[in-house]
């Protein structure tokens, strides 16, 4: 399958406006959908930002596409060839929205989940048709991360996986096929980072500042370039032997959720979306640091591109 005709896409937060815009420029009619109309109305912003970004990465039209933006999720979903769920990372919530869309479309239509890493099976368990049901992975922000993470449930069929990927290799993306695990590859790997990265906060070994810059040039910038398995090649499997002799016993294995994290989220203090978080964010510092992120992660998608991949 090449890019869907027409698609929906369930939940129109931080990831459903970049995944729609990118449909629309593949040429499909995208119908775009929450229960509130707020973030309807945010999303429309947030689509024109993302089309902006597309045309700075010169990612041609495909004609046709577009993005109409809708309460209704009958209407949403009508003649849908792909349905995209991304409504927050609850699993009985999903659950609940992926029958309502069941209800509403056909037997042979995908329906792909942007879940962070519950198992496809376990969100799959009360669908009527789970051979048509698919985890579809995408990084923030989805119109910028050229890979997508496609991990099959125990029921999915080996051609809705091959649909998928023929989908994310016609947006120019790389797909990760991955067998099922909980957190996938992506946020397996981010979560062990940022584990560490709190707990190092915690103990007070270094600032949030400190923290950032280090990663950024010491880890995000190397791994940008080299894989961490070929990273192992380069640095040599003695020193990382050695190294991790004595590291791994003092790593954090912390199983909890950290309490630098949980003291915020209390006072509904979530990050940019509510203008305050891990950093404090003066009048109008939001909108600069996503303004400036952006533009960072243009540059380096545009440099990364003309390098051969390791
Ligand atoms: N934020 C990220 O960086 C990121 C990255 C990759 C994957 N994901 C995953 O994508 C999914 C969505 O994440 P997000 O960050 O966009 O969440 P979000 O909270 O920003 O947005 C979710 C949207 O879904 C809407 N919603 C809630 N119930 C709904 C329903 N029944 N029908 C339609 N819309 C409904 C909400 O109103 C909200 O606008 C989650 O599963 C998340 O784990 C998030
Ligand atoms: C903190 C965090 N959690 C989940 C995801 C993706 O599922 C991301 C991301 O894509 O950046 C993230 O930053």
């Amino acid at each position: 399958m090449n890019v869907p005709k027409t698609s929906a896409v369930i939940g129109s937060g931080t990831m459903g406006p970049g995944i729609a815009a990118l449909l629309a420029r593949y040429g499909s009619t995208v119908r775009l959908n929450d229960i509130s109309e707020e973030a309807l109305q945010r999303a429309e912003t947030a689509c024109t930002t993302a089309s902006s970004v597309l045309n700075q990465l010169e990612i041609p039209t495909v004609p046709g596409g577009s993005v109409s933006y809708e309460l209704d999720l009958a209407t949403a979903l009508t003649g849908a060839d792909l349905v995209i769920e991304a409504v927050p990372e609850k699993l009985e919530l999903k659950k609940s929205v992926l029958a309502q869309i069941e209800a509403a479309v056909g037997a042979e239509v995908i329906i792909a989940t942007n879940t962070s890493g519950i198992p496809i099976s376990d969100m799959a368990g009360a669908m009527s048709h789970p051979e048509r049901f698919i985890g579809m992975h995408w990084s923030n922000p989805p119109h910028l991360i050229p890979m997508i993470e496609v991990i099959r449930g125990e029921q999915t069929t080996a051609e809705v996986e091959d649909a998928l990927v023929g989908i994310v290799k016609a947006f120019g993306y790389e797909a990760v096929i991955e067998k099922e695990v909980p957190g996938f590859i992506e946020n397996r790997v981010l979560y062990a980072i940022m584990r560490e990265c709190l707990s190092l906060v915690e103990q007070g070994v270094a600032t949030q500042e400190d923290l950032d810059t280090c990663v950024k040039w010491g880890i995000g910038y190397k791994l940008a370039v080299i894989g961490p398995m070929r990273l192992l090649d380069m640095a040599g499997l003695d020193i990382y032997e050695s190294v991790s002799s004595y590291l791994n016993p003092d790593l954090s294995n912390e199983s909890g959720i950290s309490p630098l994290v949980t003291d915020l989220t209390k006072q509904n203090k979530l990050g940019m979306k509510t203008e305050d978080g891990i950093y404090p964010y003066g009048e109008g510092d939001v909108a600069a640091k996503r303004a400036d992120i952006l533009r960072g992660l243009v540059t380096v998608r545009k440099a990364l591109s003309e390098i051969t991949p390791v």
